[in-house]
């Protein structure tokens, strides 16, 4: 068999990896007779721990690094890889799961809050690079198409999820910073010539000291620098808190900390700081002797003073409880466990934040477990105003109707670590006060700033190439779908502006006739597209990768109810395809539900989607026959799945992720047999399909028996192998049927 026939299945965390243990045996099944390899890499926030740590573990214990041998693959024609959801960890995540490898016997090192040797301060920055999003910017050598399939669109609008009413009373809204935010400080230039830079700090006395040394810039890349004013900032945040108390409304705040994971923790430490001013005040001291580390939210707090004496926790719980009282109502995670919007950066993430808000007729949880309207604070005004849009839009119209609305699909720029989600090598909190200034090999200063103790600088960088080939990918979407597309580019933003130069110089170089090509501002982007896509029409959004974040989650939430059933392609640049299961995340609730009711509601119709185009991308290259038929029939199957409401059901009891998977392999069994362009597949499933037709109700009711009790698999990040599949597979009829495939 040819080196090129192989799929590389990745193997990530929490409920996309449960789910991976049921419905990869049927796809390694299936797809054996087409000659096609089906291989899985671990990426798992552990084993991407374990990976970096050799020196630490026992020989057995060693794993590959297979992140980093699949961001090379991702440069290579031959690649073909399924990328799942993976966790982008916080550092509270990081360290439980640290904290549950070391219990199963590695010895790997803490992470080191408060680094003072060289030894701690080599193993926080080899954590460093596990932390946040550290897989997907390494793999997506390609930029971004995602889009809600046909299927999926006319199943929403057959079998309309639940919308909340909006009322235009509503006192719901979107707070952002008007001065000294990351938006309005920013400067930028496109770079003339290949070269080297310097990033400088250069404090009041006039020494200099380098943030960043010989950092190489092609010809034509873009560059762009700006700052957060600390002070402005918090002012900005203190102002927020009174006016959300004035208006009787929860404060929320949306952040991306685990993508933005130098700036955003940093954000939402000053906020945490801000909300419980007076116990930072009066507290400081012995908060700061017990290492409270606010970027970790205020979860960190409440753990490290249980370590207290009585009398001083009981004071500082009591000053806690007074900001509590004083202040605002603050928006609610989980109100049953007391688990605020404040405790941990990574559980409120704006990309699905927002949209779950102004699904729910703009409104979030309070203390009491009721709805309630909110002032979203999303303090960089540089995409707020889409959120504000939309909010504003919903109040005079009322919520979007699925049975009727058009769609919204995207193209993202996001190759080789585009914009503001490559920053973070370029980020840095500032010490003292001086100047932060980008300085090339000649002297030349490209762009500085002045700045104060504690404000966060940071440098993006977006190359010539992925813009060239993302306004490629515009093209020929709006071609391929005869829609029009819209670059939501604003000329009066630094950034913007370079860019927008980039698409009036390349667009010429593509045949654009008849079609409808506009670049407008996020917020005109957002009024002219909702008003559209109310009127059932579809626009493409072509976006930086920041807004290609935001969107992806926002329009197939509302669209067609979870971003889960996006299909979602990165052509990669050198021709191969990385082909991501959804939109959205890896769902962590999904897992407890797992472990106290033995039900998982992961819906797999990402990966359904995926496989196939996976399937279709591999067999036009190698010309394999089989290999379309199976991605053809996999489609086809994925269209009665959705017809005949084969999801997952949220309740114990009903169908869960597995019965779902059991679906899926009937009818891609029957579409196999219902084709006649292959006659070896089609006797083949023929027989299968007959098979799981006949051991329908045995195998549901096998796998319902499973259901309803807590269960033990051994672990959250570190999951026991057999006690997973035993989990996950319980169906022996199922089991055996599949079993005999391949034999
Ligand atoms: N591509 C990637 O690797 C991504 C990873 N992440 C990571 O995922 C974790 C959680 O992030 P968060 O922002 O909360 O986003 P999630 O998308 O995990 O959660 C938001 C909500 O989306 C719904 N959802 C998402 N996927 C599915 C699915 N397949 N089946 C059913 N429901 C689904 C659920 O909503 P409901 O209850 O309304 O149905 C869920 O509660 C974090 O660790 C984050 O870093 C996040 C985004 C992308
Ligand atoms: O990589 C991550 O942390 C999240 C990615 C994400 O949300 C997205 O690409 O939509
Ligand atoms: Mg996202």
């Amino acid at each position: 068999m040819s080196n090129t026939s192989k799929i590389i299945y990745t193997k990530t965390d929490e409920a996309p990896a449960l789910a991976t243990y049921s419905f990869l045996p049927i796809v390694e099944a299936f797809i054996k007779p087409s000659n096609v390899e089906i291989e899985t890499r671990d990426i798992s926030l552990a084993s991407r721990i374990l990976a970096v740590f050799p020196e630490y573990l026992t020989p057995e214990q060693k794993v590959l690094d297979a992140l980093s041998e699949l961001g090379e693959l991702a440069k290579k024609p031959e690649a073909n890889i399924i990328k799942l959801p993976n966790i982008s960890a916080s550092v509270p995540q990081l360290k439980a799961a640290i904290k549950e490898l070391q219990s199963l016997g590695y010895a790997i090192p803490n992470y080191p809050e408060n680094p003072e040797t060289p030894e701690e301060k080599k193993v926080q920055e080899t954590y460093n690079k596990i932390k946040g999003s550290a897989v997907n910017p390494v793999l997506r050598e390609g930029n971004s198409d995602r889009r809600a399939p046909k299927a999926v669109k006319n199943y929403a609008k057959k079998n309309p999820h639940s919308m909340g009413a909006w009322s235009k009373d509503s006192k719901t809204h979107v707070s952002t910073m008007d001065h000294g935010d990351f938006r309005t400080n920013e400067k930028s230039v496109t770079v003339s010539k290949a070269g080297t830079i310097n990033i400088e700090f250069v404090d009041k006395n006039g020494s200099i000291r380098i943030l960043k040394e010989n950092l190489a810039l092609l010809e034509g890349e873009i560059i762009d620098a700006t700052v957060m004013s600390k002070k402005a900032l918090i002012s900005f945040l203190e102002a927020q808190i009174k006016d959300a108390k004035a208006q009787n409304v929860l404060f929320s705040l949306h952040m991306k900390a685990t993508m933005m994971k130098v700036s955003d923790p940093i954000i939402f430490g000053y906020a945490v700081e801000t909300f419980f001013k007076n116990v930072f005040e009066k507290h400081g001291a012995i908060l700061n002797k017990i290492g409270v580390n606010v970027k970790n939210g205020f979860g960190d707090l409440l753990n490290k003073i249980q370590n207290l004496p009585e009398d001083q926790r009981t004071a500082i719980e009591a000053d806690i409880n007074s900001c509590f009282e004083k202040g605002p109502g603050v928006a609610m995670v989980n109100s049953d466990k007391g688990i605020t919007n404040l405790h941990v950066p990574s559980d409120v993430i704006i990309d699905a934040s927002m949209p779950a808000m102004i699904r729910s007729s703009g409104q979030m949880w309070n203390t009491e477990g009721e709805l309630q309207d909110t002032k979203a604070v999303i303090p960089d005004s540089s995409y707020a105003s889409i959120y504000q849009a939309t909010i504003d839009f919903c109040k005079e119209n009322g919520a979007f109707d699925p049975t009727t609305m058009g769609t919204v699909p995207n193209v993202g720029l996001m190759a080789q670590k585009a914009e503001e989600y490559g920053s973070h090598d370029k980020t840095f909190e500032i010490k003292g006060d001086g100047i932060v200034r980008v300085i090339d090999t000649a002297g030349t200063i490209l762009m500085e700033h002045p700045v104060e103790n504690g404000d966060i600088w940071r440098m993006c960088q977006v190359k010539d190439a992925p813009i060239q080939d993302w306004i490629k990918l515009a093209v020929k979407r709006a071609r391929a779908t005869d829609t029009p597309a819209v670059f939501w580019l604003d000329r009066n933003r630094a950034h913007d502006a370079q860019i927008i130069e980039k698409v009036n110089k390349y667009l010429p170089n593509h045949d654009t006739s008849g079609l409808d090509i506009q670049i407008m501002a996020p917020f005109e982007a957002t009024l002219f597209t909702l008003k559209r896509l109310k009127d059932g029409l579809d626009t493409i959004s072509v976006t930086g990768n920041v807004l290609r974040d935001f969107l992806t989650d926002l329009f197939p939430i509302l669209e067609v109810g979870t971003s889960a059933k996006m299909l979602s392609i990165v052509p990669l640049m050198n021709g191969g395809g990385l082909f991501e299961t959804g939109a959205g995340g890896s769902a962590p609730k999904h897992v407890q539900q797992f472990n106290e009711e033995g039900h998982l509601r992961w819906d797999s119709l990402g990966e359904f989607l995926a496989l196939a185009v996976s399937l279709e991308h591999l067999g036009e290259v190698n010309s394999n026959s089989k290999a379309l038929i199976l991605g053809e029939t996999l489609d086809d199957a994925t269209d009665k799945f959705l017809e005949n409401k084969k999801s997952p059901s949220r309740k114990v009891g009903e169908i869960d992720t597995r019965g779902s998977h059991f679906y899926l392999a009937k009818y891609w069994a029957e579409e196999l047999a219902a084709q006649n362009k292959d006659m070896d597949l089609k006797n083949l499933f023929t027989k299968v399909a007959k098979e799981l037709e006949a051991n329908e109700s045995s195998i549901n009711q096998e796998l319902l028996n499973a259901q309803g009790a807590p269960v033990n698999i051994g672990g959250y990040y570190e999951p026991n192998e057999a006690l997973t599949i035993k989990a996950m597979r319980p169906s022996e009829t199922f089991n055996k049927i599949i079993a005999s495939i391949s034999k």
